[in-house]
């Protein structure tokens, strides 16, 4: 946790240029657009669980009173359109004022030592938005997560050798907390800045502590992942959610949610200056093939569950090269998947194979540009700096070079402020006595209710992770991983009601009683 002492006068928040607008898949086929946003005022709310707030552009404010809950057709242009000033009328001492305001980080979190790495996959694994299991064998979400953490973690712990024997996840997250907090206060806000990780130290339930007992009064919580996914924002949100609804302080304290950030004009200039700055370490740096490289996904994610990530992602992509045209670069551009972990389709094309395709097609220089986070971590120090580059230059690429991810850049880091600023007014204003605001921003909707729009039935999802893998071709891999599956489903279920069994044996399955 980065703090600070309170402010001792009241602050002025300079007018901000840009709102944060959220983007989310309602529906497989229809991309749209939510605005949400939730007073979270005693005696007016239900008293359960997290709320999105975002100021809404003056234009939606009329239908947001109608509906509570302003739902527009996505188009890329409007998007960017939809960026107004803030708050119009919102007098910015009602910013802060007497509040104490947080900021809370949320992240993934990473192992620091090898022997953190199984306890890791754990956490990771008993995610029901990583492995989600049909209703029937929920309860076999723990014991299957310690057997595919425990087969996976030799693997993993070879990977987090390689780069130092650990993540740096923490390190670099928390120096972004501190620039932040640096930031917001050179910029007025004086706020605290809390770290909240999903799956390892600090745990978000050790953030929440933390914020109860420094007496936080308005929060913003603000993942640090640039686009949405229900594997990433979406769980760490419904994680918070479930915390927020069973804590009566919590639940009383005003809070924003900044879901995803991708279009954000500062983050889209700071990455657009690593690349241009990349790519002059190149000798004819035109001719670069810009290989845009992002988490992947498995495709059901997206295809079933409506997961806005990959549309998100390729927008995302779209505004990068769009700034950098401005600059007049204009490289040819491309962008792949990475990191698939079992048996199941992820979102393509692959990043291995597309390289493998660039070198056949005659590609001699490729600037790898990691998309999906903000920092360092094994993806990029282990997968891309030495497996992708030496698949490249087996395929007949020449020159590699790749993009460090934005960790503390300074452009990136002021905008994340401003990012913080602009979502605080409507608190503000909600506040204050303000009713015609409060009647335009209507209760609308919880994280739960966020996350059913895109995912209402919660269906089973085709688990992404493999237990065990044989076969040649894709096809038998997946069939022999669903049956797989299945065969370590039958075992734990007759584990579980025989209390007999090689995890018994193991004294594994006992650990769960
Ligand atoms: C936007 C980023 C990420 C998405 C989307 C994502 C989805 C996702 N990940 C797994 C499985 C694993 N992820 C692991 C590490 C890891 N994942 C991300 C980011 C996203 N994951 C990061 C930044 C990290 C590294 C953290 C660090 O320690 O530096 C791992 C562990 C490492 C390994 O064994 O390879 C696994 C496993 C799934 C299944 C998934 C979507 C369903
Ligand atoms: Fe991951």
């Amino acid at each position: 946790m980065t703090s600070a002492p309170s402010p001792s006068s009241s602050s002025c928040i300079p007018s901000a240029s840009r709102n944060p607008n959220f983007s989310f898949l309602l529906s497989r086929s229809v991309l749209l657009r939510a605005v949400y946003s939730f007073p979270s005022h005693r005696n007016r709310i239900r008293c359960s669980g997290l709320h999105l707030e975002a100021s809404p552009p003056s234009s939606l404010s009329s239908s947001l009173s109608r509906r509570g809950c302003v739902v527009s057709r996505y188009a890329p242009q409007p998007l960017r359109a939809l960026a107004t000033s803030v708050a119009p009328g919102v007098p910015s001492s009602s910013v802060v004022g007497d509040d104490n305001v947080g900021v809370l980080l949320l992240n993934l979190g990473g192992p620091e030592t090898l022997e953190d790495v199984q306890p890791f996959l754990f956490n990771l694994f008993a995610d029901p938005d990583i492995i989600r299991l049909p209703r029937l064998f929920r309860i076999l979400q723990r014991p299957l997560a310690q057997f595919i953490s425990v087969l996976r973690a030799p693997k993993s712990k070879e990977g987090y050798a390689s780069i130092g024997g650990g993540s740096p996840l923490r390190q670099i997250t928390d120096a972004q907390a501190e620039e932040l907090r640096k930031s917001l206060w050179a910029k007025d806000v004086p706020a605290n800045v809390y770290v909240g990780m999903r799956y390892w130290h600090p745990f978000t339930e050790e953030a929440i502590d933390q914020i109860k007992r420094d007496g936080i009064t308005k929060l913003v919580v603000l993942p640090l992942y640039p686009q949405f996914s229900i594997s990433t924002s979406g769980s760490s949100l419904r994680l918070l959610e479930n915390i927020f609804r069973e804590d009566e302080y919590l639940v009383n304290m005003q809070h924003t949610v900044i879901p995803s950030w991708y279009q954000r004009e500062g983050y889209i200039k700071a990455m657009a200056n690593l690349i241009e700055e990349e790519l002059k370490t190149f000798d004819d740096p035109e001719k670069v093939v810009i290989f845009f490289s992002a988490h992947g996904v498995p495709l059901a994610y997206v295809e079933e569950a409506g997961d806005p990530y990959k549309a998100e992602m390729e927008e995302c992509v779209d505004l990068i090269m769009e700034e950098l045209e401005k600059r007049r670069v204009i490289n040819s551009f491309t962008l792949a998947y990475q990191s698939r972990v079992g048996p199941v389709e992820w979102l393509k094309p692959y990043t291995d194979e597309t390289i493998i395709d660039l070198g056949k097609k005659g590609v001699k220089s490729l600037l790898a540009v990691p998309i999906s986070f903000v920092s360092e971590h094994i993806e990029t120090l282990e997968e891309i700096d030495v497996e992708y580059k030496e698949l490249a230059l087996k395929s007949g690429i020449e020159k590699w070079g790749r993009v460090p991810a934005l960790g503390c850049e300074q452009t990136f880091i002021s905008d994340l402020a401003d990012a913080v600023i602009e979502s605080l007014p409507y608190v503000g204003a909600m506040a204050v006595s303000n009713l015609e605001a409060r009647q335009s921003l209507v209760p609308l909707g919880s994280v739960e209710e966020l996350l059913a729009a895109y995912d209402s039935q919660r269906r089973e999802l085709p688990p992404p992770v493999t237990v065990w893998e044989w076969g040649w071709t894709k096809s038998a891999e997946t069939w022999n991983g669903r049956a797989a599956m299945l065969a370590v489903l039958v075992l734990l279920v007759l584990e579980v009601t025989t209390g007999e069994g090689f995890l018994h044996q193991w004294v594994v399955l006992p650990l769960f009683r």
